[in-house]
């Protein structure tokens, strides 16, 4: 009988905790690099941000009308100055009103503003409803942000309104993470690229642009792509030179038992088999582990983290958003990407799973009941149609039964 001598190794297949645990262990986030805020849209700030700047940075009003004391209510008042937005008003005269719009400063004095629709225009003079009260129409300083609080954690994704909160303190570089280099490698003699004609038993690489897609949606830089043929010599030295310019090296295929699967031999080679074999389908032949960088470009770590994705198309769509999210959520400091989302939704299919834990690709409907999930029919691993409308994987464990009508975990597919 075979020994292994590493801890994590276990003959039997593992679960999912215990592979997260073991391809998570010992990562840091990479360093940081400052971008200027146009390039920073998706990326992971690496810093905590401090507001040094109240926001609004001044009382304004929130109609275009007129600012008072709200104890003139119900009067005919003098209108004493004319407030545009981008000017400095002078303190409100007592017993008159300030002509105002949108976002200019309150002048010192009024306690509210009025819109004009609700208001009698007299020549010179303005006429007011009964019924004001101090802080009607008013913007409040610091409302929105207050100077020295926490404007954004570090680990926060840049998404659109995050960019637009860092410009509004007139920050124009951050810094942020460094995104995760990866080398894509598709083992198989039978995988070849689209643009040439399909020789007999052939198959085009659907691998290769589904998990670029998913990598850059993870925060990833996809720095290499190689087609790794089924060969031992040729896997151990492209695995070898990938290790050497990526934080990651993920392949798909070659993971199983065949004797073509050379993939797990050269990780063992080359450096350590963190995991092999999961109890979930699909996914069962995934392979995890570490490879040792002995120079090159992306020296972080002095190693670089190894995924092996089964071949089949479902089988590496699940495996990455399983294990690639999180590996790129540890590399980039964000707890976002660390767990997908989990809710609760009422199964309209029914099923039976054995030994290992069933990712059932499914689509989400919302109803006035609470959400629905349809599972596709076909949840073959080779069945890749199962993903493209896929909105969750509803996660059944081991040895059970849903019947339709039960209440099923469903993970989200955010944002792929
Ligand atoms: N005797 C056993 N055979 C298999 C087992 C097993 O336990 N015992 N497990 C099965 C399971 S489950 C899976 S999943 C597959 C995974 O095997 P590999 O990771 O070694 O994948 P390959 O054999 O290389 O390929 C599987 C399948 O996927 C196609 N493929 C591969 N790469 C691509 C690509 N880039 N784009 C599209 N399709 C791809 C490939 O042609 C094969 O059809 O093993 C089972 N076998
Ligand atoms: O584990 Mo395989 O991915 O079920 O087909």
């Amino acid at each position: 009988m075979a020994e292994h001598t590493c801890s994590h190794f276990s003959a039997e297949p593992g679960s999912v905790e215990q592979a997260l645990g073991a391809l998570l262990e010992g990562v840091t986030p990479l360093a940081g690099e400052r971008l200027a805020l146009e390039q920073a849209g998706g990326r992971v700030l690496a810093d905590a941000q401090i507001a040094r700047l109240d926001v609004p940075a001044f009382d304004n009003s929130a109609m275009d009308g007129y600012a008072l004391r709200a104890a003139d209510a119900g009067k005919r008042l003098p209108v004493s100055q004319r407030i545009a937005a981008g000017s400095a008003p002078e303190a409100l005269l007592p017993g008159s009103c300030a002509r105002i719009f949108t976002g200019a400063p309150l002048p010192p004095g009024a306690d509210c503003v009025v819109m004009q629709e609700r208001v009698e225009r007299d020549g010179d003079h303005a006429v007011f409803p009964d019924g004001l009260s101090a802080g009607d129409s008013i913007r409040r300083r610091g409302r929105d942000v207050a100077y020295g609080q926490e404007l954004l954690a570090a680990g926060t994704r840049l998404n659109a309104a995050a960019l637009g909160h860092l410009a509004g303190q007139g920050i124009v570089e951050v810094a942020v993470r460094r995104r995760p280099k990866v080398a894509l490698l598709s083992t198989g003699d039978e995988v070849i690229d689209p643009g040439t004609p399909l020789g007999p038993g052939q198959l085009y690489n659907s691998n290769r642009p589904m998990l670029t897609r998913l990598l850059e949606s993870f925060g990833a830089e996809v720095v290499r792509r190689v087609n790794v043929p089924d060969d031992v010599g040729q896997t151990r030295a492209i695995i070898r030179e990938a290790a050497e310019v990526a934080d990651v090296v993920v392949s798909t295929g070659g993971v199983s038992v065949g004797e073509e699967d050379h993939v797990k031999n050269a990780l063992e080679r080359l450096g350590r088999l963190d995991l092999w074999r999961l109890a979930i389908r699909p996914g069962k032949p995934l392979a995890l582990g570490r490879l040792p960088k002995h120079g090159g470009e992306a020296k972080e770590g002095g190693e670089a983290r190894f995924v092996g994705l089964p071949g089949n198309p479902v089988s590496s769509f699940v495996g990455a958003w399983l294990f690639l999210r999180p590996l790129m959520g540890a590399l980039t400091g964000c707890a976002a990407l660390a767990t997908l989302p989990a809710m609760t939704a009422t199964a309209d299919f029914a099923t039976r799973t054995g030994p290992r834990r069933h990712y059932m690709r499914a689509a989400l409907a919302f109803t006035p009941q609470g959400p629905v999930a349809t599972a596709f029919a076909d949840q073959n691993s080779g069945v890749l149609s199962s993903c493209v409308d896929a909105d969750v994987l509803v996660d059944v464990p081991p040895d059970a039964t849903v019947a339709k009508g039960d209440a099923v975990t469903c993970l989200w597919l955010a944002g792929g």
